[in-house]
């Protein structure tokens, strides 16, 4: 049975305080939940270490938002696999369009990154999905299919989530439509080895359109944004329907 893992990115929002703040609130809505949902926070760094300590004993699970491919090393500006598993974080988001567009990551730094992530014992979400343009241009598929192809080689299955994320959905409150999502994750699945790798769809996920979302049969969780910012907002969307 496929794992259903639902996943805020809060990208470059919440200082430390504010991260505890949100925790606080956040756990008091849980308690509803479902177990066999897996619930991920990918934070900022810098609140890595104050939600850990805070976690303690609770099913929320720390995610990271990038990890580099060495160990260690003259890398200004990045973090290694050993510096985010000390701190108790088991997932990290790779490949992120963000990343891709205004930090000159490619799928080979993408793959190097996930292969990495794997190594320290971090479960990678590697996002994947197409702008709009490509969309318009009918090169959906074939887009996506190379970003896998590429950032795939040598990738474990067995310890993988893929977000499908369409560029033109993030942030502009235009969700793709949900029977077109499903669509293109039953074919992201049709491409992997291990059908069991939980896929989510990510781009403008909201309480509104949550219950609908997660309604579809190939979509195994959400990868959400500005909606995962609010602890009422993000504890309706893992309280989905
Ligand atoms: O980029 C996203 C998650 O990684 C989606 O962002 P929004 O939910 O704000 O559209």
């Amino acid at each position: 049975m496929r794992k259903i893992v639902i996943a805020g990115n809060w990208k470059m929002y919440k200082t430390r305080a504010e991260s505890l703040e949100f925790l606080q609130g956040f756990m008091s809505c849980l308690t509803e939940t479902p177990e066999e949902r897996e619930v991920v926070l990918c934070v900022p760094f810098t609140s890595l270490a104050v939600l850990s300590k805070n976690l303690h004993g609770s099913r929320i699970r720390l995610g990271a938002q990038n990890v580099h491919w060495q160990e260690s090393g003259a890398f200004t500006g990045e973090i290694s696999g050993p510096m985010l598993s000390e701190l108790g974080v088991r997932y990290v988001i790779i490949g992120h369009s963000e990343r891709r567009q205004y930090f000159g990551e490619t799928d080979e730094t993408v793959n190097l990154r996930l292969k990495a992530a794997q190594k320290y014992d971090l479960i990678p979400i590697l996002c994947v999905g197409e702008t709009k343009q490509q969309r318009d241009a009918g090169e959906t598929e074939a887009h996506i299919f190379s970003q896998l192809e590429k950032d795939l080689v040598g990738v474990d299955q067995n310890k993988l989530v893929i977000a499908y994320e369409p560029i033109w959905a993030i942030g502009t409150g235009d969700t793709c439509e949900t029977k077109e999502a499903n669509r293109v994750i039953g074919l992201i699945r049709s491409k992997l080895t291990n059908p069991d790798v939980p896929i989510q769809y990510g781009g403008s996920v909201k309480p509104e359109n949550i219950d609908e979302v997660m309604a579809m049969p190939e979509i195994d969780g959400v990868l959400v944004g500005g909606a995962s910012l609010e602890a009422a907002s993000f504890a309706r969307i893992v309280n989905y329907q």
